[in-house]
Formats: C-alpha cells, structure tokens, sequence
C-alpha cells in the first residue's frame, strides 16, 4: 500500500459509528398503540372537544358544495324551468358563509387544542425518555456515542411532534371526509359516483409499492442523522485535541462527508414522498375527465342536473386532496414510527445494575469493605479483574496502584456498583451492595474523580451538588477545609461566580479543591479518590495534600494515584497487574520487599531526577 493510500485508509477509520440496524419490519401495530397510550391522560380532559370540532368542521365542509347545488337548482336555474331568484341566491349565499364561519371557528378551536394535547404528550415523552436514561447503567454508555443518546431525546421525540398535534387529528379528518364524500356520490348518482372513483383502486397499488421505499428511505434518514449528531458531539468535545493537532481540515472534510450523505439521503426520502403528488393527479385528471364525459351525457339524458354535476366537480376537488394528505400521512407515520421504535428501544433498555424488588435501604454504614473472589469483565472473554480478595477496616485508607489497565478503577466501579462483578461479591459492613438500594449505597459513598465534572451554574451550586440541602454556611466551610475559599473569593463574584459547562474557565486543581469540597460537604462515610493528585503544580499539590488530610479523616477511602506523596501514608497499599493483587503492605513493608511496587516507586524517583 503507498504511503497516501495507507494515510487514506487510516483516516477512513476514524469517527465509525456503530449504525442501528436498518430493519424490514412489518408495521408495528403494537408500537403504534403503546404509542397512542400517551394520548390516554388527555383522553378525557380534551379529546372530546376535538372529536366535536373535527365533526362540525368536516360536516360544514361537506355541507358546502350541497347548499351551492341548491342555488344553481333552485335560484339561478331552477329544476322546473322557472325564472331565477336573486333572494334566494342571496339567502343561500348568507347561509354557504354561515357555514364558512362555523367551519373557521370550529377548526381554530380543534387546532388550538391539539397542539396542546401533542405538546403535552411530547412533554410526557421526553420526561419517560430523560428519566430512564438517568437510570440506565454504565455499560449502556459504554456501547454508545453520546450524540446518538442526544439525537433520541431530540429528534427522534420531535418527529413525533407533527403526529401528535396535527397528524392523528387530519388522518381522522381525511378519513371521515373520504368516506362522506363517497356516500354523498353515490346517493346523487350511483353510476357516476362509481365512474369517477375507478381509478382508486389504481392508484392504490401504485401508491401502495411506494410506501415500503419510503419507510426504508425515512429510517435511513434518521440513522444518517445520528452518526451526523455523534460526529458533532464528539468533536466539539475534543475540539481541543483536534485544534491542537492541526486536524481542523480533516475533521471538516469528515463532517462534510456525513453531512452530504444525509442530506443525500434526505432528498432520496422526500423524492419519494413526493411521488405521490403526480399518482393522485394523474388519477385525478383521469376522474374529472370521466366525471365530465359521463356527466354531460347524463345531463343530457336528464338523469342529473347541472348543479349535481357542479357538486360532482367540488366534491372531487375535495376528494383527492384527502387521499393526497392520506399518502403524507403514511410517510408522516412512518417517520414517527422509526422514530418511536428508536425511542421505545431506550426506554425497554433495562439497567444491567438493577435492583432487588425489594432491596432495603443500607443504613447508615461505618465503613468496612470487603471484595470477596471478585471477578469481572467488560466484555465477554476478557476479564478485567480476576479473583481479588480485599478487606478493608472502616476508617482505613487503601491505596490502589499498577500499571494503566491493571484494573484500578474497575475495582472502583464495582464498590459503587456502576458495574456487578460477574464472580464474587462486594460487601460493606458485612451486606451484599447487591441486596441494598443503589440510591442508599451512592450516597454513602463518595467520588472525586480526575476529570472533576463541573456542572454550569454558580461555584456554591456546584458546591452544593454533593448534598442539596446544604446551606450557604456549610458550603463556605467545607471550601474552608479543603483550602478551596481563598481561591473562590479572589473570583470576580466570588461563591456566585457562573462557571461554564464543564468548569473550563477554572485550573485543574482548583476544580479538584471544588470537588473535594463537594465530597466534603456530602460526608461519606467511603470515599473515592481516582487519580486526584495528577498533573498539578507543587504548591497546589501542597494545598491539596493538606485538604486530603481533612477529607479523609476517620473515613474508608480507596485512592488511585500514581503520584507517591499522596500513598505514602496509606494504611494499606495494593498493587495491582493485569487485574490481580500482586502485593500489598504499608509503604515500608513493600519498599523491603523489593517488588512490583518497589520498582514503581523506583521508576518515579528516576524519572522525577532526570
Ligand atoms: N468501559 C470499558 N469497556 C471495555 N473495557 C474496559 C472499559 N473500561 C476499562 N476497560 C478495560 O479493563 C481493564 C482495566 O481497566 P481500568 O480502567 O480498571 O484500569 P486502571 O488500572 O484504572 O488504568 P488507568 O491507570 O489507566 O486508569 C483495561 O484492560 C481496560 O482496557
């Protein structure tokens, strides 16, 4: 391979996306009723006033054409070859704008009330999606890029929109229109009612072979649209890293690439809906023509007049533009249902993590850990832990080390039990974390992770995330402890100060003092330090060993770090390869043992001298 070739081939493997499997599906009719369940709260409250206005909008629709009928046969031409009468125009006018009124209202009223109802419903929707994925467990991300979670909240809940407020209510409509609209034909003329339909059932196996394309081309729209969203999440995110590797142009060319192909995509989906519009007026312009050489050889024969065959006329107008919308519809139907088929698989998606049905509470914990022959992997065959036997008093402190992968931080997922071993089990204070709730163990064991999340909002609401009800004097101590306040009060607003998503504006370190605090001021009685001395400078490195010494006393903490100062004075350190314990020991005791940690510990000095 040349040199370009190999370059090309490396770059077409970046940014892959897994894709939602295109399925062949037959309509889901189930789907479509579970989705109509969230139509159910409102069913009472206001469906029964749309029912009544979509019923005197469609019936003063239908009733229009008849009252022109009745002014060409009895006002302007009458039946019995009498003189016109212009009252009775006017009155017959007065009573088609009667009509026009009551129609206008009756639709105003209908609309206002269904863009309640499906906002409300999209409302309910997202509240379900939102709240379960909240709940759902580690692995479910592990196996999905962010922006296709995104996309799901997003688009795929507003494609429902359309459905829910203008959708359901215009198919009944349609449908009620259709179907009065043939009665009203063929109890005029039954002959001619028949003729000018023939050409239906045509359309409809025309019709009726686009639909499966269309289907196929919305689902591959929306799965163009969220590897489009991932792309775009993932890039901003590490927009950084790009910029700073000079991949700006690259990662245009990816993006350009995605995006051509979904608005490809998109043209290919809307050229076929579009290929309803000239089926129906081809069958259209096929009825009119039969309705007019039919119709004048039946005016002729006197078997009708020439206000039936005006009424004839109107009521075909209004009779393929229902089949029309009808054909939209179906699309409209179909984008809704592989929206909603994307969004009811999130919500059936069960946490791996679940709970007990009746798991009890974990009372308030004194701090004994014990992994007992704990096994796990991340995925099948290749374990990440492989029978790790640990036990830790309460108020101990447990330093873990190793080499990166040695299984550190899996260790500590299973403690929070963001994971559930696959061997073995984890207790505190002699209780399987499996047996209690998750909410009860969470909050009784805290985290300080490397990469401090900073939420947007003020530095005391950030604060405040580790216990809510924590008021304003609480918050200022537990950054007082930690050597936190000094640094929030030099800030332009001080505890007021707004940080963006993510804490950009603030240095590593003084997002980790923030983060201690907010364990602080959570005070677990176990607490988790991944990594919480790295990459800051030595007098920071001073202030924070000083609010280790606070955040830690008389607590069971687990730290992960590879910086020496901050094990040093571990109660037990545990060193760790390739997901088992190799040793363990206080400082002294595995720096006479001359091994695995020794050698880290060897490593670091002559790295650090060099
Ligand atoms: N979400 C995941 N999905 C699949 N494999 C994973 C996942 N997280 C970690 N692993 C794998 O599990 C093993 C242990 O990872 P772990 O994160 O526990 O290591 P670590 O000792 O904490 O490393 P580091 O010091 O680099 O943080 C590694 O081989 C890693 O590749």
């Amino acid at each position: 391979m040349s040199e370009q070739a190999a370059k090309a081939q490396n770059k077409k493997e970046r940014f892959v996306y897994q894709d939602d499997e295109l399925i062949e599906k037959p309509f889901n009719w189930a789907q479509l009723r579970r989705l109509f369940h969230y139509m159910k709260p409102y069913r009472k409250q206001l469906l029964p006033i749309i029912i009544i206005m979509m019923i005197i909008g469609t019936a003063t629709r239908l009733a229009i054409p008849t009252i022109i009928i009745m002014a060409i046969d009895e006002a302007i031409t009458p039946k019995d070859g009498g003189a016109g009468s212009v009252i009775k125009l006017y009155e017959y006018a007065g009573m088609a704008f009667g009509l026009y009124i009551v129609q206008w209202a009756a639709n105003t009223l209908r609309i206002r009330y269904t863009n309640i109802i499906g906002q409300r419903i999209i409302y309910d929707l997202r509240h379900d999606l939102f709240g379960h994925i909240q709940k759902l467990s580690f692995r479910f991300f592990d196996k999905r890029p962010a922006g296709s979670v995104l996309v799901r909240v997003t688009n795929d809940v507003n494609a429902l929109q359309d459905l829910f407020t203008n959708g359901v209510v215009n198919l009944m409509m349609d449908c009620v229109q259709l179907v009065g609209i043939v009665i009203i034909l063929l109890a005029w003329n039954f002959q001619l009612g028949l003729a000018v339909m023939i050409t239906v059932p045509l359309m409809f196996i025309v019709s009726s072979t686009l639909r499966r394309r269309i289907r196929f081309a919305w689902q591959d729209v929306r799965m163009k649209q969220s590897r489009i969203n991932a792309h775009l999440n993932e890039s901003i995110q590490g927009i950084r890293v790009t910029q700073a590797y000079v991949q700006e142009k690259d990662n245009i060319g990816f993006f350009d690439n995605m995006n051509k192909v979904n608005m490809l995509s998109w043209n290919k989906a809307s050229a076929l809906n579009q290929a309803f519009g000239p089926v129906i007026e081809i069958t259209s312009a096929i009825g009119t023509l039969i309705l007019f050489w039919y119709g004048s050889y039946l005016i002729q024969t006197e078997v009708i007049t020439i206000g039936i065959l005006v009424g004839f006329a109107t009521y075909i107008g209004n009779f393929w533009d229902p089949i029309n919308r009808l054909g939209q519809m179906y699309s409209q139907l179909l984008i809704a249902m592989a929206s909603s088929e994307r969004i009811f698989e999130f919500i059936d998606e069960k946490p791996t993590v679940g709970e007990l049905e009746h798991a009890k509470d974990l009372q308030e914990i004194r701090g004994d850990v014990k992994f007992e022959k704990i096994v796990f992997e991340y995925e099948k065959g290749r374990p990440a832990l492989k029978g790790i036997d640990l036990e830790v008093k309460a108020g101990q402190s447990i330093a873990l080390v190793g080499h990166t992968g040695s299984g550190k931080s899996t260790i500590i997922n299973l403690l929070c039990r963001f994971y559930d071993p696959v061997q073995g089990r984890v207790l505190i204070d002699g209780q399987d974390i499996r047996n209690v709730t998750i909410e009860s163990l969470r909050s009784q064991v805290g985290i300080v992770l490397q990469d401090t999340f900073i939420f947007s909002g003020s530095i005391r609401d950030n604060i405040r995330y580790g216990r809510l009800d924590a008021t304003d004097e609480e918050i200022e101590l537990a950054a007082q402890a930690v050597n936190a306040h000094d640094f929030i009060m030099s800030l332009p607003d001080g505890y007021e100060t707004q940080v963006q998503e993510r804490g950009n504006a603030l240095s590593m370190g003084q997002r980790q003092l923030l983060s201690f605090a907010r364990a602080l001021l959570a005070d677990p009685r176990v607490l988790i330090l991944d990594e919480a001395t790295a990459s800051i400078d030595t007098e920071t490195e001073l202030k924070i060993q000083e609010a280790l010494k606070t955040l830690l006393f008389g607590r069971t903490s687990f730290i992960i770090a590879h910086r020496l100062s901050t094990i040093r004075h571990a109660d037990n350190i545990v060193v760790l390869d390739h997901g088992q314990i190799m040793e363990q020991g206080n400082h002294d005791q595995l720096m006479e043992q001359r091994g695995i940690y020794y050698g880290l510990i060897e490593a670091q000095y002559r790295f650090l001298s060099a």
